[in-house]
């Protein structure tokens, strides 16, 4: 059976040092979700209270409505596919994989038939009598994988699972495991470093900075509305530049710094005032023209990068700012370096940011922490 978890004002401390303040967080049953934040932030840390090997200084951790604060970690029913948990290497993969099942005393005809039913849904049932130093690193992650399903864990725990594959493994295996997340629909926590495969794997996904959630959403609504500069540069590129919100007429607009000016109509009320702010814009969104007549943001193309599907430029922009800007390819209308162009801001695509860079002032920030 599958659980929800719930995590309230959780603090976590090595000595004198606070890694985790006061951490909030609801996931719900079933659930793909994936904490995701820069080398340090405390994911492996916040994991590993889940998971019952680290203290907990503060606060409440419940499954469903079962507080585990102080259950054994062997008694929370988790299947962990950690990157240094490594396999049994002097074990077959038959025995690796029935090894959990041993330890809850199952019946050997039950656990012959699950550690059968396991591995052929791994694909590695060809394999079962091999030693692992005898299998590719993406095969010995799914006997890990394995190894952690067939005890029919409340709760499934990844750690970096596939950061010792290569890069097209990589993405082969974070398909395998969504899918079989999917089917067995069991709650997910898988913690990485890296945002294309946390994009590319969760239902929703929390982005940690110092200990902190700065953000919790779903792929699509982090890239696209991110709750503050940090989520906006750490997922994706964006291009940041300083301009004005300018409030006229009942209208408000952006101001860049060569006075261009764009009315921009999605700004929450209470930051619908004359301000400095910080713009961010995905290099696909701006819109590149060498009509020299249209109202734009004027600048000269510094580099240009073909890239078949998609051309890269890098742009020096009037008022001193790079920016890069992706545009689809296209056989007659490659732009020269040395090229004067003008840059359209879509305004419904750009994301708008306090002076601090703290918050993002536009509607449609969609923060699903418990903590907001
Ligand atoms: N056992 C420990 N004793 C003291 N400090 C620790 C211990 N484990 C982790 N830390 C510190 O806690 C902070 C968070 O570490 P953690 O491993 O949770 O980060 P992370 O986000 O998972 O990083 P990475 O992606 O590099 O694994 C780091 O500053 C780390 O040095």
């Amino acid at each position: 059976m599958s659980v929800t978890i719930s995590i309230k004002h959780a603090l976590k401390k090595y000595g004198e040092n606070v890694i985790i303040p006061d951490l909030n967080l609801d996931i719900k049953e079933g659930e793909f979700f994936t904490l995701l934040g820069p080398s340090g932030c405390g994911k492996t840390t916040l994991l590993r209270m889940i998971a019952g090997f680290n203290s907990i200084e503060g606060g409440d951790f419940y499954f469903s409505d079962r507080r585990i604060n102080d259950l054994d970690p062997a008694k929370r029913n988790i299947g962990m596919v950690f990157q240094n948990y490594a396999i049994f290497p002097h074990m077959t993969v038959r025995k690796n994989v029935e090894f959990g099942l041993k330890n809850k005393k199952l019946p050997k005809a039950e656990i012959a038939s699950k550690t059968d039913e396991f591995m052929k849904l791994m694909q590695i049932d060809q394999y079962a009598d091999r030693l692992p130093e005898r299998l590719s690193g993406g095969q010995q992650q799914r006997v890990a994988l394995a190894r952690a399903l067939c005890i029919q864990p409340d709760v499934l725990l990844f750690d970096e699972p596939l950061s010792n594959l290569d890069a097209k493994l990589r993405v082969e295996m974070r398909t395998v495991i969504k899918n079989i997340q999917h089917s067995v629909n069991i709650t997910t926590v898988y913690v990485t470093h890296d945002q294309e495969e946390a994009m590319a794997v969760s239902d929703r996904i929390a982005v940690m900075k110092d200990g902190v959630i700065q953000h919790v959403g779903t792929p699509k609504n982090i890239y696209q509305r991110p709750a503050n500069l940090f989520v906006s540069t750490f997922i994706g590129r964006s291009n940041v530049m300083n301009a004005k919100l300018v409030v006229e007429g009942g209208r408000t607009y952006l101001l860049t710094q060569k006075g261009h000016r764009a009315e921009i109509q999605n700004v929450m009320d209470q930051y619908r005032q004359n301000q400095d702010v910080i713009m961010s814009v995905r290099p696909e969104e701006f819109l590149l023209t060498q009509d020299a007549t249209v109202d734009g943001i004027d600048g000269v193309v510094d580099d240009c990068v073909f890239l078949g599907l998609n051309t890269h430029y890098f742009v020096h922009l009037d008022s001193g700012e790079e920016v890069e800007i992706i545009q689809e390819s296209s056989i007659d209308s490659i732009i020269r370096p040395g090229t004067h162009i003008k840059l359209q801001l879509n305004t419904e695509k750009v994301n708008v940011f306090t002076a601090d860079g703290s918050a993002n002032i536009l509607t449609g920030v969609c923060n699903d922490c418990a903590a907001s």
